[in-house]
């Protein structure tokens, strides 16, 4: 059933583009601004001390992520800190596994770890893509408070991971180098890996949904890992899923804005907005800006691209950077943002530094 925010989301998906004054919504509909909108990945994050306060109150990380008004709490604390033109719903892209069944946890300084899905037994023991929302429910309540609280001209993306970024998770049971224990799935068992891959693209279109009916303006697909996938395997497995999510999206919500980012692409950067239908794609601090503009931005919006590690080492780099980037995509629609997730290390006081570049 649809909520009040879902039913006033779809009508406003109808056609009152022109009138939009949410900056962010305005690059995704294609405008070139001369200040782009600007919003970092992880903002809501340790470099932040308010964020470190509030994740000592809620006792870990995933309870903070489960804790609706704690979320809430913290995606906008950068917004009152910086006023970013967008602001993230806070969670992570592991909780997709967690509402399917797997477990999950966190090991601090280390990262995530779950049970592993790499047999058709463990694949029989994973909830359907359809029975994941009890479990996801915080996650939507979250979205909820935020439409109310958010500030009007701050546009609210929700997100999930990508089904190949996921899945490399689920398979290996933690983060890995090389993604390697899902290559070899892919290669010892195709049929195990395709099916988590097909219980993951449409578990993740359901719950993009219920983010979009809860408020989310935007949608934004992380395919970290997406740079692993070559040739004919990242078509299959990194293009095609963000293509079906997007088209599913697009047919349920019209008009609903959708970034891809399928990190450290190179060369299937190219033409990843136009097959997917995507209406932004992410481009990651590898690909050098000129080359951005000249044969991604071609096609429409594109997001960053900013080296992450600018904001922990800052001083003049930081400030020459930011125009030169800012400069570089000045001919088409562009989001500000870095090439990758802001660091622990980060220094806060660069962010304002950033910002009074780009917007100065
Ligand atoms: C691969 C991935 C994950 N999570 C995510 C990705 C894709 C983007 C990327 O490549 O960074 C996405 C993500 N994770 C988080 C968000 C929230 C929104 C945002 O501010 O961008 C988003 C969009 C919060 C988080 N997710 C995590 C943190 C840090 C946890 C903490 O507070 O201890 C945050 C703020 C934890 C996390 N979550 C994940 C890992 C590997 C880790 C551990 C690494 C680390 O500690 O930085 C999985």
């Amino acid at each position: 059933m649809l909520t009040q925010a879902g039913d006033d989301r779809r009508q406003q998906y109808t056609g009152i583009k022109m009138a939009e004054t949410k900056k962010l919504l305005r690059a995704l509909a294609g405008e070139t601004q001369d200040v782009p909108p600007v919003w970092l990945m992880r903002q809501a994050g340790r470099y932040l001390p308010e964020y470190r306060a509030t994740r000592a109150e809620a006792g870990d990380f995933l309870s903070l992520c489960y804790t609706s008004d704690l979320a809430a709490e913290v995606t906008l604390q950068p917004i009152r800190r910086y006023g970013f033109d967008a602001a993230i719903l806070f969670a992570d892209i592991l909780l997709i596994p967690d509402a399917l069944g797997a477990d999950l946890w966190f090991v601090t300084g280390e990262g995530p770890r779950l049970s592993t899905t790499t047999t058709p037994a463990d694949m029989a023991k994973l909830k359907g893509k359809d029975d994941i929302h009890d479990h996801l429910a915080p996650v939507y309540e979250t979205v909820r408070i935020l439409s109310r609280e958010l500030p009007e001209e701050t546009a609210l993306i929700g997100f999930a991971g990508a089904p190949w970024t996921v899945a490399t998770y689920m398979i290996a049971g933690r983060g890995t180098p090389d993604q390697g224990p899902a290559h070899k799935l892919m290669a010892e068992d195709r049929a195990t890996f395709e099916a988590l891959m097909e219980r993951l693209t449409g578990a993740t279109i359901e719950y993009l949904s219920k983010q979009v009916e809860a408020g989310a303006e935007v949608v934004k697909i992380f395919d970290s890992w997406a740079g692993s996938l070559k040739g004919e395997d990242f078509d299959r497995y990194a293009l095609e899923p963000a293509r079906r999510i997007t088209q599913e999206m697009k047919a349920r919500f019209p008009g609903l804005p959708v970034i891809a980012f399928p990190r450290e692409a190179g060369e299937k950067y190219i033409g990843f907005a136009k097959a997917t239908g995507a209406d932004c794609v992410a481009l990651d601090n590898s690909i050098d800006a000129d080359w951005g503009a000249a044969n991604v931005q071609a096609d429409g919006c594109v997001q960053g691209n900013m080296n992450p590690g600018l904001m922990v080492t800052g001083g003049q780099a930081l400030i020459d950077e930011t125009r030169r980037i800012r400069a570089a995509f000045s001919g088409g629609p562009h989001i500000f943002n870095l090439g990758h997730g802001i660091t622990p290390d980060a220094d806060p006081e660069n962010v304002t530094i950033m910002l009074e570049a780009l917007r100065g």
